[in-house]
């Protein structure tokens, strides 16, 4: 199997377990990242809107931006690094490409802690997306220009014991499920 069989392989099982654990999500997911959010406090970060089953951490975003910038990924362009745009609770959102919202008018900033979304992680920190290399492509360039803490966030379901690895892949600092924070 080539490495690209392989990643979509590892994407279908995935979403297999996701779908499970986003039905019986009781929202515990929010009050971990919060927990780790709480020593952080003030620090540009960025979220996400959820979307398909992607665990939600709103509630954590929210409370954050009490305390400091807090942003939400933008599509600019295909092969391109992400972009992030101020977020702020109950602020106007429109569709943004692959169903994401993002605001009407975006306002970019550099966040130095990423909650990343994926399909899988492992216990060693890697991480498998939807297969754009936005994520990989972003924190490529963010560690190149200055700090920054990858924070995957997902359901304990999502671990997967070995993934499929391309050179490209930028591995997670650490990882919050609704369970436990674990650090690479
Ligand atoms: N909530 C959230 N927002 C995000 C991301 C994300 O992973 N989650 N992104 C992280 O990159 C970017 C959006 N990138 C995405 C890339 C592909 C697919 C996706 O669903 N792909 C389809 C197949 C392609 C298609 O529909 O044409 C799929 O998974 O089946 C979703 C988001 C920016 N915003
Ligand atoms: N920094 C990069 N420079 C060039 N190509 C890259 C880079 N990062 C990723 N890619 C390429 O993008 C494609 C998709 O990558 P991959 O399958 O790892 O995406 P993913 O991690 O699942 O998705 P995402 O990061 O968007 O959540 C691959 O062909 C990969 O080699």
């Amino acid at each position: 199997m080539s490495l690209a069989e392989a990643k979509i392989e590892a994407r279908k099982a995935a979403r297999v377990r996701r779908r499970a654990a986003h039905a019986a999500d009781v929202g515990a997911g929010a009050g971990r990242l919060s927990e780790l959010l709480a020593g952080h406090r003030g620090v540009p970060l960025s979220g996400y809107m959820p979307i398909q089953s992607e665990i939600d951490p709103i509630p954590a975003m929210a409370e954050a931006a009490a305390w400091g910038p807090v942003a939400i990924p933008v599509i600019e362009a295909e092969a391109e690094p992400l972009q992030f745009a101020l977020w702020e609770p109950e602020m106007p959102l429109v569709d943004g490409p692959f169903g994401a919202r993002i605001p009407q008018s975006p306002v970019f900033i550099r966040p130095e802690i990423l909650i990343v979304p994926l399909l899988a992680f492992t216990r060693e920190g890697s991480r498998l997306g939807y297969g754009g290399g936005f994520y990989d492509r972003t924190l490529q360039a963010l560690r190149a220009s200055g700090p920054v803490l990858a924070v995957g966030f997902a359901y304990a379901a999502q671990v997967a014991e070995a993934l499929p690895f391309d050179p490209n892949d930028e591995p997670l600092d650490l990882l919050v499920t609704e369970r436990e924070i674990i650090s690479f």
